[in-house]
């Protein structure tokens, strides 16, 4: 069997006195989407930015693909084939959702320099045309992206994290402040997206709905480890995640 596309093995992380995450590993597979669910504080994002080099982690490793990035930085995992989403939108206001989308290719594929003396496209429009497209926003194209509704620059969000064809795609709450019917769009186009290119996806998200009908696995923290894990059937019915809901 090959490697899992994450391994996360053991990891801790304090903040003084406050144990924020405590010794949690699990693997997730090509083409899972894995989704990470827990009470309030209880670990999610300081996890999250442990796999994605923005925290280092008092102990333990993470292994992308059988590599060890325990030590990389987020721009180098960039370029490893692991992309991410921010809580906080990170589209530029005042640029075109095009721009935005190319922007973001810019970034996975060379230095300032390069992008300044190198070639202007590379192919990057095309590709970014590709993904307006897929993420049906082509009447928008070349609207700027600040005077979005909320849920289609999420859309153009999700864009920027597929622009560097990533193998791994770390979504941090997609579903936060999106209407109903963009939401099943969103979710609709990440199943779609998941399914034609067998990209691995992992999900932090407070939308229960949205978590339940997208992933294919859930793992729950509360206190900083697991405490359950399975099938969304299985977790919706599992009273230990019950009870941690209910501050149990
Ligand atoms: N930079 C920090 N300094 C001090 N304590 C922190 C820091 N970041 C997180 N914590 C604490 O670590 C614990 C876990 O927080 P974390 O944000 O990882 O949880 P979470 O599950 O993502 O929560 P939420 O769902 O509210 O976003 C909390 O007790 C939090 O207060």
């Amino acid at each position: 069997m090959s490697a899992p596309v994450l391994s996360v093995r053991n990891i801790e992380k304090s903040f003084g006195g406050i144990q924020a995450v405590r010794g949690v590993s699990f693997d997730v597979h090509k083409g899972e989407i894995l989704g990470l669910i827990g009470p309030n504080g209880s670990g999610k994002s300081t996890l999250f930015n442990c796999i994605l080099g923005q925290l280092a982690p008092d102990a333990g490793e993470v292994h992308v693909t059988g590599r060890n990035v325990s030590k990389m930085r987020a721009s180098d995992l960039n370029k490893l084939g692991v992309g991410r989403t921010f809580q906080q939108l990170s589209v530029f206001p005042k640029m075109t959702v095009l721009d935005n989308i190319i922007l973001a290719g810019q970034e996975h594929h060379g230095t300032m320099l390069s992008r300044l003396f190198g070639p202007s496209d590379a192919g990057l429009t095309q590709q970014a045309e590709q993904l307006i497209s897929f993420f049906r926003l082509t009447h928008l194209r070349d609207t700027l992206a600040g005077s979005l509704s909320y849920g289609q620059q999420k859309l153009v969000d999700a864009a920027m994290a597929l622009m560097a064809g990533p193998s791994l795609v770390l979504l941090d709450e997609p579903a936060g402040g999106v209407n109903l019917t963009m939401l099943a769009n969103l979710k609709e186009r990440l199943v779609t997206y998941n399914a034609e290119h067998g990209t691995t996806f992992v999900v932090i998200e407070h939308n229960m709905e949205f978590v339940m009908s997208l992933c294919t696995r859930i793992i729950v923290l509360a206190e900083g480890h697991i405490i359950a894990e399975g099938k969304p059937e299985e977790i919706r019915a599992n009273q230990t995640v019950i009870d941690a809901y209910l501050g149990g």
